[in-house]
């Protein structure tokens, strides 16, 4: 059954069971695994982990491309087997973990991870586990849904378990780039101009003495849970929309926009989605996840190539596209996040980033991560990657969160994860701040006129007015700025209704 899987024959005697594979990771170690957006995780070693650590406790520094599917996070978080997780999770159970200052959480931007492990900034992974669809003639490891930091796990890690599963398609092999970029201080630029480069290899190279296990799984991954648009998510996708029409009529953008990166969820899919029914033409994306949208847009004749570094899909589309791979096999590549969240390719592409914020302030700061400045979300994940080098870096969030409690635009952010120096435009429900060129003073007028919820007009408009009696070059009433936040701690909403 999966003899032709493992085309190395020498590797046939290491098949065996997860739960023998699982006792090579031992208390205190430092363990890599694949997965990125629910995609192409390791599933039956961290649960078989799970298990063994029920009845005999085990601790270990968990890091991966970012988060796992199939439950996995609260799977090992129920079990107290996270000391430590890097660099991004979406789970409850995880995310209470965290904030209850039981799990010591790096939220990292998710180019760095690897950057770090080669300068020996992190400790190396003890073992690295990785979920692949083959192993080749010279035991190197073709990864499934996603690369994430998969290859550089298993370049580092002294041992390396590899999870070959059944369920995925075969037909993925082929559709990966592995580069690696060499050390500095002679490192050369990485040889990546244009969307659809391949520069690398298809498979992970490693010895294959290196491979201390492999075992047999048939688990798929598990689907997004993207919604459709609403009305809210719509009108912002409309006013961007608009908005690169208007900068194509300005001869700033050609009708092909600039290589498109989409973050996760609701908000950046629907404006994915929105460029279905635009007159733009031969679009391309350079992103990290590859969404439901993507595929739409290809099937619309929209897209004509994308890259990524995982591909995450709703049960509606999964067997769609993983089932008809041959329709869109010469339109992907996926990636390592390092490459596809280089700073350096991301500058050189020109690339439009649209990301999606919790909070904005006056003046164009972005919070992505901490609910009232303390609690983790979700963590940064790749949006400073992108943002701070993006052609037009773009930040999207309803204007209003919890039924109007909360505004999404407040005085002061209650935590910095984009300076207002990386963020040109902001866009809410109620329409879209240009922020580029303009002085602090000037950003203010444009995000309280264009994006602030009525309900909130009024009360920041007065905050800022009162701001600017004040002087200075960003002007804040310090005792003021993150009253909003504070009301909302002690009575449930931002402002008095
Ligand atoms: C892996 C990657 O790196 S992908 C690339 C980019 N990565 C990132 O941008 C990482 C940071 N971003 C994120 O984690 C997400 O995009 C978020 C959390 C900011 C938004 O997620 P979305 O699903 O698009 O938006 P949505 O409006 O549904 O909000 C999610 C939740 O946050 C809540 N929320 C939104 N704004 C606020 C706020 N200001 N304060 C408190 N809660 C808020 C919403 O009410 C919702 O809560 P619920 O799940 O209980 O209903």
């Amino acid at each position: 059954m999966y003899r032709d899987r493992i085309r190395l024959p020498s590797l046939l005697n290491k098949v065996m069971s997860a739960e023998q594979a699982a006792l090579l990771i031992q208390d205190g170690m430092t363990v890599g695994m694949s997965g990125f957006t629910r995609a192409g995780e390791a599933k039956a070693v961290p649960h078989a982990l799970a298990q063994r650590a029920k009845v005999t406790p085990l601790k270990i520094s968990l890091m991966t491309g970012a988060s796992l599917g199939n439950d996995l996070d609260k799977e090992l978080t129920e079990a107290g087997v996270l000391a430590r997780r890097m660099p991004f999770q979406v789970d409850s159970t995880l995310r209470k973990a965290i904030n209850a200052g039981e799990v010591m959480f790096i939220d990292q931007h998710l180019s760095e991870t690897v950057e770090q492990l080669r300068n020996a900034q992190l400790k190396l992974p003890d073992v690295a586990v990785i979920e692949a669809v083959a192993i080749t003639e010279q035991g190197h490891i073709v990864p499934t849904t996603s690369v994430g930091n998969s290859a550089s796990f298993a370049i580092f890690a002294r041992q390396v378990i590899v999870e070959i599963n059944l369920a995925h398609n075969p037909n993925l092999e082929g559709l990966h780039d592995i580069y690696i970029p060499t050390y500095r201080p002679t490192r050369t630029p990485i040889p990546l101009v244009k969307v659809d480069d391949r520069i690398g290899s298809t498979a992970i190279p490693i010895p294959p003495e290196k491979i201390a296990a492999i075992v047999i799984t048939h688990q798929g991954d598990s689907p997004s849970t993207v919604t459709p648009p609403d009305n809210d998510t719509q009108a912002i996708a409309d006013h961007l929309i608009e908005f690169f029409k208007q900068e194509v009529a300005a001869g700033r953008l050609t009708n092909k926009l600039g290589p498109l990166q989409a973050g996760i969820g609701n908000i950046a899919n629907a404006v994915m989605c929105g460029l279905i029914d635009s007159p733009f033409e031969d679009l391309t994306m350079y992103s990290e996840v590859l969404q439901d949208s993507t595929f739409d847009l290809i099937d619309a004749g929209k897209l004509s190539f994308a890259s990524g570094s995982s591909i995450t899909l709703s049960s509606r589309r999964n067997a769609d596209v993983f089932g008809n791979l041959e329709r869109y096999q010469d339109k992907l590549v996926l990636r390592p996040q390092e490459i596809s969240n280089h700073p350096e390719v991301v500058r050189r592409l020109g690339i439009i980033g649209i990301n999606t914020a919790l909070e904005f302030d006056l003046y164009g700061n972005v919070n992505s991560t901490h609910v009232c400045g303390t609690r983790m979300m979700n963590g940064i994940g790749g949006s400073g990657d992108f943002a701070r080098n993006a052609h037009l870096s773009i930040f999207v969030t309803k204007s209003i969160a919890k039924g109007g409690a909360i505004s999404s635009v407040v005085p002061m952010v209650s935590h910095v994860d984009h300076t207002e120096h990386d963020v040109d435009i902001l866009v809410t429900e109620i329409g879209l701040a240009d922020l580029r060129g303009l002085a602090p003073r000037e950003r203010a007028r444009v995000v309280i006129d264009k994006c602030v919820h009525p309900s909130y007009r009024e009360a920041l408009n007065q905050y800022f007015e009162a701001a600017c009696k004040l002087g200075g070059h960003t002007p804040h009433i310090l005792r003021d700025a993150l009253s909003w936040h504070v009301n909302l701690e002690e009575t449930g909403r931002m402002l008095a209704v």
